[in-house]
């Protein structure tokens, strides 16, 4: 996809199997532009895990509504939509695609269009318990090895996962992202469009802007796409291997991590 990061050498060489045998679930949350796609692929490459981008799914399902001219205002049908839809979503982190039926809509959920009609299914009860059912039977077929991104996963899907994180960014910050990511292509009401008041209708069904309970903070605002991620490998390390190390910056409910090297 247009934006999507090179690595730099030394990244690309580190691969690490952490807890062998066992569950790792990696559960990270956070709003549009935080990084979660990006930064959660290349946590899960990097620690030999499955990968799964939820969003995707709720944008195929956006996608096979439109597609069948539905109004995505009826919710029953958006329900049923959801039961009915043949989706198959890549679960590896080496190769990204989204099929519905025989039609491959891997770059078509990307478009603005599907962006700005995405919420109005998201938010659409019925239609989340099927995709979530969908989303715990993927994690449980690759015996809870995986890294999971989207919106709810610390708190509904994966409520249990051995990490949790929120992955967060200034909004300047997300829309700079975006921007850039989008190739320059949208103007700020645009950008706004596909952000800030996606997020704010999401929000209504979801909580994804404050960790829950054990959830940790990694607020990447003023780091680069490689110290994210190595603030990501970092946060996973300590939970999983030094578990009486809290991250940096220990809170009562959750912890905070802002950088991998410091404060
Ligand atoms: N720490 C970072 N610094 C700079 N750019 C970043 C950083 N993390 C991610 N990016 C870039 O920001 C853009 C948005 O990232 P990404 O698509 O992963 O966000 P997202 O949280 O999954 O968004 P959405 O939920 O809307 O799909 C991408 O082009 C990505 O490469
Ligand atoms: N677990 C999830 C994942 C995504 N969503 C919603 C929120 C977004 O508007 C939309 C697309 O997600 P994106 O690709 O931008 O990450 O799907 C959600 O409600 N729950």
């Amino acid at each position: 996809m247009a934006g999507t990061p090179v690595m730099t050498q030394e990244l690309i060489e580190t691969v690490t199997v952490v807890r062998p045998g066992k569950s790792l679930v990696v559960a990270i949350d956070g709003p549009s532009g935080s990084g979660k796609s990006s930064v959660s692929k290349e946590v899960a490459r990097r620690l030999k895990l499955a990968y799964l981008d939820t969003g995707a799914m709720y944008r195929a399902l956006t996608w096979f509504c439109l597609q069948n001219g539905m109004d995505l205002e009826d919710r029953a049908a958006v329900e049923a939509a959801s039961k009915a839809l043949p989706l198959e979503v890549s679960t590896s982190p080496q190769e990204e695609y989204v099929r519905v039926g025989g039609d491959d809509v891997t770059l078509a959920i990307r478009e603005p269009a599907i962006s700005a009609a995405v919420s109005a299914v998201a938010t659409t009860l019925g239609a989340r318990t099927e995709l979530i059912r969908r989303q715990r039977e993927l994690i449980e077929k690759h015996h809870r090895r995986m890294v999971v991104e989207g919106r709810d996963i610390t708190t509904v899907v994966a409520p249990g996962a051995e990490v949790r994180m929120l992955l967060t960014a200034s909004e300047e910050a997300r829309l700079r992202r975006r921007g850039i990511q989008l190739g320059g292509s949208q103007n700020a009401e645009q950008l706004a469009a596909q952000v800030t008041r996606r997020d704010a209708k999401d929000s209504t069904v979801v909580n994804f802007t404050t960790a829950a309970d054990g959830v940790v903070t990694l607020d990447s605002s003023d780091l680069d796409f490689d110290e994210t991620v190595q603030a990501a490998l970092d946060i996973v390390d300590t939970v999983i291997n030094h578990p009486a190390v809290k991250p940096s910056g220990v809170q009562p409910n959750s912890v905070q991590h802002r950088a991998a090297h410091g404060d």
